[in-house]
């Protein structure tokens, strides 16, 4: 059964249309919902914590009815927002404590809840500290906590890597990758950026103009390409040499070397040339596509929202 089901959802504002009779259903798992600036992901988040009553159409989150049964659904579903509003006097642990207080835990529990959600996201040494002295990236880790306090089945996570540097975005990146895998918590995470989400995503829906472009399974994106990456320890360009005097198309990328696949010949020939030059092979294996790509060629779609799009 679908964890969100939304039929012919349509928000309009004075002016301007943020959801376009968009139906879509999401299954359990790490889904990500894409799309430029403006796009209508947050205004979708906020249908779906029945928050925001849409112009038209409806919604079911886990099973719940967001006409109907908003408040039982934020008892369920935890909600991390794109902007902050975190208390800068405050530690983590006592923001964090208060929220679990006010999903309705009582104090030991909210307190030992805190404690540990903190510890999974990694603000455990300073968790004393008060919040207006962290870095972005201990701040979005604050507002990760707070979603995952009480224990929901479901989190909305509305752009979590917003306003990271590339290390910070991995590590919030392996977070959401380990809410879906180790608590078992379903996540919809919301990016404007294609790439980042293949790694972490099971699913991704794609919205542009408030109207479904796709919806699919990551793994439909990233099918297996017609090139093989080669990695030797040391030889690399002997290794090139001899599969281009073989006729083999390849060429170096970094350390790798990248090698059409013309027939099954051609992984003979690797694993020869590997053997007969005395190399130690580190990695021979399909390349696999990138979710950029398949947008950027040989897709029916426009690219809809180019990496590192300006905000
Ligand atoms: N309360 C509101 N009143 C008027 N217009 C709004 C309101 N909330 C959102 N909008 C408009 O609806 C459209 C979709 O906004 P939304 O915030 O959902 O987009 P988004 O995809 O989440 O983008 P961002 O990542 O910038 O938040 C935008 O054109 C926005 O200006």
């Amino acid at each position: 059964m679908p964890i969100i089901a939304a039929q012919g959802l349509t928000m309009r504002f004075p002016g301007v249309t943020a959801l376009d009779d968009l139906t879509v259903a999401v299954e359990p798992g790490v889904t990500g919902l894409v799309g430029a600036n403006g796009a209508g992901k947050s205004t979708l988040i906020k249908i779906l914590l029945g928050l925001l009553p849409p112009t038209s159409g409806a919604a079911q989150v886990l099973g719940l009815d967001i006409a109907r049964d908003g408040a039982r659904i934020r008892e369920r579903v935890g909600f991390m927002p794109e902007y902050e509003a975190l208390p800068p006097d405050v530690s983590a642990t006592e923001f964090v404590v208060h929220m679990a207080r006010m999903s309705g835990l009582p104090p030991t529990a909210a307190r030992e809840r805190a404690a540990d959600t903190l510890r999974h996201v990694g603000l455990y040494e300073e968790r004393y500290r008060p919040i207006g002295g962290y870095s972005t990236g201990m701040r979005q880790r604050v507002k990760l906590a707070q979603a995952l306090v009480h224990d929901p089945q479901l989190v909305f996570l509305d752009e979590p890597t917003n306003g990271l540097d590339p290390a910070g975005r991995d590590d919030m990146l392996g977070l959401i990758r380990r809410i879906g895998a180790e608590f078992g918590i379903s996540v919809l995470v919301t990016s404007h950026l294609l790439g980042e989400l293949e790694r972490v995503c099971d699913h991704v829906v794609i919205i542009d103009g408030g109207r479904l472009l796709r919806s699919q399974a990551v793994e439909a994106y990233t099918a297996a390409s017609g090139s093989l990456v080669v990695e030797v320890e040391e030889g690399r360009d002997r290794l090139g040499q001899r599969l281009h005097d073989q006729g083999v198309a390849v060429r170096p990328e970094g350390r790798l070397l990248v090698v059409d696949i013309a027939d099954e010949e051609t992984y003979d020939r690797i694993r020869d040339g590997v053997a007969d030059l005395g190399l130690r092979l580190v990695r021979l294996e399909q390349r696999r596509h990138h979710i950029e790509e398949v947008f950027a060629v040989g897709s029916e779609q426009p690219h809809p929202v180019p990496q590192g799009a300006p905000r």
